[in-house]
């Protein structure tokens, strides 16, 4: 622990901008800033151009979660680098002015072009914005993460499962991250960071601090569909910059969970959520699409096959591994009525199609029962949110299609007796 009158001798800078950001005064400081421990000064600054310099540290994962969190500008972090060197002169007393002409050992870095936002953030910034740290490797994986994008249409129960599957997680004592993809979105039964984040008990990540529907429809007029569109485009826009950065707060096998808008548009010909995936890959995130879809839409063959070819459309165009789940099974009174949904015959639907409508749809009633047969669509998890083990279930067929756990280690507790008497 620093004595209380002791002041850091890169005058506090990187310590006001990171008990900002993580809530934890010192701590990034101390790591990133003044915690060089060679045992002399030719030491010491030679730490300083290791830890301040993200690219060669990363290759063996080392020190990653605090180069991530360095004060530095893209180009080498180099504030971390002066922060650094002038707790070695402290520590050596060097003089200050020698301190200022030490160079890191490297070449600048091209600047990143950062792209312009043109809408206000929705909530109060309490800092300016390069009063925040950037990283300065954004194109680097940093280890495999896990993802699910929960998407289906409106309404069908996206935000009631991902708060469901969150309160099952904290029941189970598994760390899931909700995001927010939704600019739309009002409330949440979730929570969600607004501003800076807090490290307790999770991370939140929310596209309103990015962009919201409302900024949009105020400022530049669009209608909501048209200002969900024009803030997902933003967004796509913004993937290497706000989001890269969001994302490098969390390390390796972190499971998202992404809460995304219910409009058609974004998985059937948009290609913002295409393109956001492909970023996620290139993160190293194992992502698995989650589609949702009302269990009210099983009730009538016809409706089921709309409901069926929206998930198609959606799983051909994202090209993820897929999971089709049959939500609000709590509303259906008769679970018989959707069982023979679940996993039907291309037959069963095509003869139910052709009993619905009139003679002259036979052949594309054909050509659809084929389709749906082909791609192998007709499979649905029923989810009744009301029963933990339905949501268990769940969980854990998703967690399969990921690979999520696979590398996990068995918990070993020891044996006392004394506990267990
Ligand atoms: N009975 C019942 N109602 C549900 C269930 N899941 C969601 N709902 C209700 O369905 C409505 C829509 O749920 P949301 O979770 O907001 O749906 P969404 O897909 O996120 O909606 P958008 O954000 O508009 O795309 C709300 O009134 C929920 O209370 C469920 O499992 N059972």
């Amino acid at each position: 622990m620093f004595p209380k009158d002791w002041t850091p001798p890169c005058g506090n800078f990187c310590t006001k901008k990171y008990s900002n950001f993580v809530q934890i005064p010192w701590r990034i400081f101390c790591k990133k800033g003044c915690d060089s421990d060679g045992e002399t000064w030719e030491e010491c600054k030679d730490e300083c151009n290791e830890i301040c310099y993200k690219d060669p540290v990363l290759k063996d994962h080392e020190w990653s979660y605090y180069i991530d969190r360095s004060p530095g500008h893209d180009n080498y972090s180099m504030e971390c680098f002066r922060a650094c060197i002038s707790g070695c002169g402290f520590k050596f007393n060097v003089l200050q002015e020698m301190v200022n002409q030490i160079q890191p050992n490297r070449p600048p870095k091209p600047q990143t072009e950062v792209k312009p936002k043109p809408i206000p953030q929705h909530s109060e910034p309490t800092t300016a914005s390069d009063e925040l740290p950037c990283s300065s490797a954004q194109s680097e994986p940093l280890g495999m993460g896990f993802a699910q994008l929960v998407i289906g249409p409106a309404g069908s129960g996206k935000s009631t499962y991902c708060s469901s599957l969150y309160e099952h997680c904290v029941a189970a004592r598994r760390t899931i991250h909700i995001v927010n993809l939704d600019p739309a979105a009002e409330q949440f039964n979730y929570p969600v960071a607004m501003g800076t984040f807090s490290f307790s008990p999770s991370l939140f990540l929310d596209i309103r601090e990015l962009i919201s529907l409302d900024d949009v429809t105020e400022e530049l007029g669009l209608g909501p569909n048209g200002g969900l569109l024009y803030c997902m485009e933003h967004f796509e826009d913004n993937l290497d910059d706000w989001l890269a950065d969001e994302l490098e707060n969390y390390l390796d096998d972190d499971y998202l969970i992404f809460d995304c808008p219910g409009q058609i548009e974004l998985f059937s010909h948009v290609p913002a959520l295409k393109n956001f995936v492909e970023h996620l890959k290139r993160k190293n995130f194992n992502v698995c699409a989650v589609y949702l879809l009302d269990s009210q839409f099983m009730t009538d063959v016809t409706k089921y096959i709309s409901g069926c070819l929206a998930s198609l459309s959606a799983m051909v165009q994202l090209e993820l591994p897929h999971v089709n789940i049959l939500s609000k099974m709590d509303l259906v009174p008769n679970k018989k009525d959707v069982n023979d949904y679940l996993n039907p015959e291309a037959s069963v639907l095509l003869s139910e199609l052709n009993q619905h409508m009139a003679p002259q749809f036979a052949k594309l009633n054909k050509a659809l029962a084929e389709l749906i047969d082909d791609f192998s669509m007709v499979n649905f998890i029923p989810l009744d949110l009301r029963k933990d083990s339905s949501i268990a279930y769940v969980l854990s067929y998703i967690d399969n299609c990921i690979q999520f756990g696979e590398d996990a280690e068995v918990k070993i507790r020891d044996f006392d007796p004394e506990e267990d008497v």
